[in-house]
């Protein structure tokens, strides 16, 4: 009898994806990729002028590098893909609408309802979170697969050679991936998957590069293969001559090793495999919790004292024994054996003594310091969950100097505050580098914060940065932290990573996610993926606030569907956002929410439809063109004046926003299907102060135009949230909206006017926002021109029809355009009048402090 109920997982998790797209009536042009773009900052785009000859050299090796590491990757991958079970099977009346999927030809295990894993033979995983055994196969799985879904009941985990390499570079044996993983599933372990691992494993970690006492060593478990390496001509040449061919010591093992913050760490405890569950200390059943676990036991027993053989390389080969070692199939590891360090002066960090970091912040860590060394690689962590203390951990357990890369000015001014509130680092041992500070540390080492774009800026730099930079190049670094790693592109990594010197690198993100292809590309640049939290599990937990997310549907007239129809893409994009239907529906949610005390923030990436819902909804508004103090006053009485709830946001405010205070967010208008848009914007509530009170969930609304371009663009949108457990509700009606009384644009002529107001309002061209991804930064220099606009290239634009003209519209020019409500602010409660008297909140007032501080130790 073929088990059917087999193929039905994979299935589901399909099926509602597709479900979830079937609704949509118009499918959108592809999405643009301009992420490399329109992520950087200004000065990032002036950064190709004037690259010197050899820096480019290296770049374009490194860059060579990584396409043959990711075509081999590639490679691979496609061998898994194809092959036995691509032929359809035909068992049974059902097994038809399986197609591939239909694994009915595989035996179950007699015991298969005690494990909780299904596998496919692209290396696809179903894990059954309803197993007893979730737990531990979660643990096993974050380990060797990368989620790819994340519901409640059933999650979907991908093996892939990535995932392999980081689960090798953790110190897993092909062996014990292999085994476990078998006693986990539910069928036997197909063989074109022990193949695969077999192939990826045996290669993957055999070679590591290892920094000792400043020196470069390969070093390997196995003479054998050291001896093969030497047989290549380049890595031969590259030894360092008059030392021993090859020499033998032992690898050091976790004990000793505390990452600081871990003992007694708050909130639930890490699983752990060895846990309980064998307590009796029976040998279990084969297939039993028991048996699952006596295997996952035995694996750790042997983890004692190994023999490591090395030979030593000279520092200006590393790169080519690294790629030579590529070519011949053997991926170099890079770890950082900070212990055995004496040549680089120690850092005095630890962390206060009241800091506790969370378990998922530890695990994380446990990742990255697994074997007692330091491993390269990327966290990802949730917005809200923490990052910044993962990454001060990490600093406090290395204690060697330190360089942080952030993507604006604020954020290092940011992440020196948050090194001065967790650790007890001296203030003078950290020091910023950016435009208006250049600061050094005082002793032999220390920490220095800055962004991406002062470290790879290649054009004139200033006699103080040209100092700064020779600073930061003429010494090794221990660690390197990187936020925000998924906007960066990579040449900048690139060159970042080729002009400073460092033993280890960590990457930090939310979300990465990349709508082009150079994800991959940071998996050599600064390593594996090393830890993926659970959004759901994190939320559970109460770290970040439980979310209901809904898409509302909001028709839209036929007089404006008409116009839609016949507009060119620019213009689509204002009228869907325009849409008075959509208009209603937010003033409809922003009172139902005001009335039940939340802090709503409205996003729109679409200017003129910012200001003119803001304008009309009486409320306070941000964009990039917005000036620094009304910024702040806004944010100010956002988060502390009783009569200013709802603040309209451009997409300035889609990252780098402590807002605790908001509760709810409603989405008017976003960048076409960027997932991690929506990903980024969902983070504003997720750290909601209010996440831990009885029943309290945050909202996150996001409010489509029917039958456009735009229902295509939020089913994309949204597949990064849907993978993390987020269901979106799809509401079609609001209750009672029809009967709602004072409704805007509620006749059918207040509509026509509407209409005729934004042709003629955008007839002349698009005004586009300061391009910033700093709501604190500065607004940028090449914002719009004194009339408020930008235009999009040469300003002009034709329109199908211009029915302004026909209609005389123009003279509607919107007569409330002067009725800012950022203006009445002033004066109004206890944070407007302290804002007026130039009076900041703490946390701004912090940062003005902190910046004379900087100013004044120039
Ligand atoms: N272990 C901890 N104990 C107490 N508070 C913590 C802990 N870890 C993080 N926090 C707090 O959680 C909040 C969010 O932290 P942080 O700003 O580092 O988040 P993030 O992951 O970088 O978010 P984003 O991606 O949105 O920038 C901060 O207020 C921080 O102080």
């Amino acid at each position: 009898m073929p088990p059917k109920r087999k193929a039905a997982p994979a299935a589901q998790g399909a099926a509602a994806k597709a479900g979830r797209t079937s609704a949509l009536s118009t499918p959108g042009p592809a999405t643009p990729r301009s992420l490399d773009s329109s992520m950087m900052s200004e000065d990032d785009e002036e950064l190709d002028d004037d690259v010197d000859e050899v820096q480019k050299q290296r770049e374009e090796m490194l860059a060579k590098e990584a396409d043959q590491f990711v075509n081999k990757w590639a490679l691979t991958s496609k061998q898994l893909d194809g092959g036995e079970d691509s032929s359809q099977r035909n068992y049974d009346a059902a097994s038809q609408y399986f197609k591939k999927r239909d694994y009915s030809h595989y035996q179950l295990k007699p015991d298969h309802q005690n494990r909780p894993l299904w596998i496919e033979p692209d290396g696809t995983i179903v894990l059954e979170r309803f197993s007893p055994l979730s737990e531990q196969a979660t643990d096993f799985l974050i380990t060797i697969a990368e989620p790819k879904s994340r519901p409640s009941l059933l999650h979907e985990y991908r093996i892939t050679t990535h995932s392999l390499y980081a689960a090798v570079s953790i110190g897993l044996r092909p062996q014990d991936i292999i085994n476990t993983l078998d006693r986990f599933l539910k069928t036997p372990l197909p063989p074109r998957i022990l193949s695969f691992i077999s192939n990826c494993t045996q290669s993957y970690g055999k070679v590591k590069l290892v920094l000792k006492n400043n020196k470069y060593f390969v070093e390997s478990v196995d003479t054998k293969l050291l001896q093969q390496l030497l047989q290549d001509p380049q890595i031969r040449a590259a030894r360092i001559s008059g030392t021993a061919e090859i020499t033998t010591s032992y690898a050091p093992t976790m004990a000793g090793l505390v990452i600081p913050g871990t003992k007694n760490a708050a909130g639930v405890h890490q699983a752990d495999l060895k846990q309980g569950n064998n307590q009796s200390g029976e040998q279990g059943q084969p297939g039993t919790e028991a048996d699952v676990f006596a295997a996952l036991n035995e694996e750790d027993d042997d983890d004692e004292k190994e023999a490591v053989h090395s030979f030593e390389i000279s520092d200006a080969s590393v790169e080519t024994v690294q790629k030579q070692c590529l070519e011949i199939g053997f991926p170099i590891l890079e770890e950082y054996d900070f212990r055995n360090d004496n040549v680089n002066p120690n850092l005095e960090i630890d962390l206060r003594p009241n800091t506790q970091i969370r378990p998922y912040q530890e695990k994380s860590l446990s990742k990255m310091f697994g074997n007692g060394r330091a491993k390269s690689g990327i966290i990802v962590l949730p917005c809200g969950a923490g990052k910044t203390l993962v990454g001060i951990t990490a600093a406090c357990t290395i204690k060697k100097g330190v360089i942080v890369l952030c993507t604006s000015s604020m954020s290092v001014v940011q992440w020196r505050q948050e090194f001065l509130k967790w650790s007890n680092i001296n203030p003078d041992d950290i020091a910023v580098f950016t435009a208006d500070s250049k600061t050094k540390f005082s002793g032999s080492t220390g920490i220095i914060v800055t962004t991406y774009s002062m470290v790879t800026n290649s054009r004139e730099r200033s006699h103080d940065s040209k100092k700064m930079m020779d600073f930061l190049r003429g010494r090794e670094w221990g660690l390197m932290l990187l936020d925000e790693v998924h906007v960066v592109p990579a040449d900048v990594f690139r060159r970042v990573i080729s002009s400073i010197k460092s033993h280890s690198k960590l990457g930090l993100t939310a979300t990465l996610l990349r709508e082009d292809d150079k994800i991959s590309h940071l998996n050599f640049l600064i390593g594996p993926k090393l830890y993926e939290a659970n959004w759901m599990e994190l939320s559970q937990q109460g770290h970040i606030a439980k979310v209901q997310c809904a898409e509302v549907w909001c028709s839209m007239p036929p007089e404006f569907y008409d116009e839609y129809l016949r507009a060119n893409s620019h213009m689509k994009r204002t009228l869907y956002a325009m849409n008075p239907r959509k208009f209603q529906a937010c003033q409809y949610l922003i009172n139902y929410h005001e009335a039940r005390g939340d802090k709503i923030i409205v996003f729109s990436d679409e200017l003129y439809s910012l200001r003119q819902y803001a304008l009309k909804l009486k409320k306070v508004f941000i964009y990039g063109g917005t000036g620094q103090a009304e910024r702040m006053q806004v944010l100010e009485n956002f988060q502390h004046n009783p009569e200013v709830n709802t603040l309209f946001l451009s997409k300035i405010g889609d990252t780098s926003l402590d807002l605790p205070e908001a509760t709810c967010l409603i989405q008017i208008s976003s960048h076409f299907g960027s997932r991690r848009q929506e990903a980024q914007r969902l983070g504003r509530i997720l750290r909601a102060k209010r996440r831990n009170d009885e029943g309290f969930n945050a909202f996150f609304y996001s409010l489509v135009s029917k039958d456009t371009q735009e229902m295509y663009y939020s089913s994309k949108r949204q597949a990064f949230l849907v993978d993390q457990g987020y269901a979106f509700k799809v509401i079609t009606q609001l209750a009672n909206i029809n009967d709602t009384p004072d409704l805007a644009f509620a006749t059918p002529q207040e509509r026509r006017e509407l209409l005729q107001r934004t042709l003629v309002d955008n007839e002349k061209g698009y005004e586009q926002d300061a391009e910033t991804d700093d709501l604190f930064g500065k607004p940028s220099g090449r914002r719009a021109p004194a009339g408020g606009r930008k235009k999009i290239g040469n300003g002009v634009r034709r329109t199908a029809g211009t029915l302004g003209e026909l209609s005389g519209g123009q003279d509607m020019a919107y007569i409330e355009q002067n009725k800012a409500a950022n203006k009445g602010l002033k004066g109004k409660g206890a944070a407007g009048k302290k804002a007026e008297a130039g009076g900041q909140n703490s946390f701004f007032k912090k940062i003005q402090r902190e910046k004379e501080k900087i100013k004044s130790t120039r």
